[in-house]
């Protein structure tokens, strides 16, 4: 039996396949002013990525109405410092359209969140809107996770390294990862441990940005990352299953309504 990951990245080798025998399509799109990720997750006491995601492999449908576009006002006059969008179809029902509705109505830092395996991926979250794109250590290479970190570099995007255990994490800092993610959630198994970020955050040095990633739902859940001393968190779930979304994430930062 194959685990999750490895059937999502099966599929997505298709989805490549198919994309480049068709070619790139451009959307008349490319100049959009670039938001640094970097910046906006700096800037922040505590920082929040909140992410408009649909369905997953995990929890099956999260979200029946499903507006990208109001989600994505909802989440930045609550004060997210940055937005992440699913964009794969089969496992999360996202859109790349989603990326590009998104990319119309904020100001925020936009990320690709998908499984990003060949740069054609890069030049198309590019194409799209993107500031960031997501690269997943477990699903690459190093020398893919290095070359695919370039391509960000050089079309002027960010990108936001996932690590899951140390080993990986090794390997985001070899690679000279600016942006660290430390998903709480193990994509082969599905089980979510706060933990997983709580441990690996006293491994890393302070000037890279450590994002705890997956299964944060309330404010108990932020103090114990900011007492290990991490700074953002990107969340999900919580906020898309939220009816007040600006309520929810007041909640989350300060603990009270
Ligand atoms: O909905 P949650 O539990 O708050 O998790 C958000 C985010 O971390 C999760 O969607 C995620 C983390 N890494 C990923 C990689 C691909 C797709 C999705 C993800």
């Amino acid at each position: 039996m194959k685990n999750i990951l490895e059937k999502i990245l099966l599929t997505k080798q298709k989805e490549v396949l198919a994309r480049k025998e068709r070619g790139l399509f451009f959307r008349p799109f490319w100049d959009y002013p670039r938001k640094s990720l970097e910046k906006a997750l700096k800037t922040q006491d505590f920082a929040i990525i909140a992410e408009i995601k649909k369905a997953s492999p995990s929890k099956g449908l999260i979200a029946r109405e499903f507006h990208p576009k109001k989600i994505a006002e909802e989440y930045e006059n609550a004060g997210a410092a940055a937005i992440s969008c699913l964009t794969d179809e089969p496992f999360f029902h996202g859109h790349l359209e989603f990326l590009a509705a998104v990319r119309e109505v904020t100001k925020l830092p936009l990320l690709r969140k998908d499984f990003i395996i060949d740069e054609i991926q890069i030049e198309e979250a590019r194409a799209f809107g993107a500031d960031a794109v997501l690269l997943i250590v477990a699903a690459l290479s190093p020398e893919k996770l290095n070359s695919l970190l370039e391509k960000t570099y050089e079309l002027g995007l960010e990108a936001l390294v996932e690590v899951h255990d140390e080993k990986e994490l090794e390997i985001a800092i070899e690679v000279g990862a600016k942006i660290i993610g430390i998903n709480n959630r193990n994509l082969k198994t599905f089980e979510v441990k706060i933990e997983t970020s709580l441990a690996l955050a006293a491994k890393v040095s302070e000037e890279i940005i450590l994002v705890s990633e997956s299964g944060i739902k309330d404010h108990a859940d932020i103090c114990l990352l900011k007492a290990a001393g991490i700074k953002a968190a990107l969340i999900g779930e919580t906020l898309m299953r939220a009816k007040d979304k600006e309520a929810t994430l007041y909640q989350l930062l300060k603990g009270q309504k």
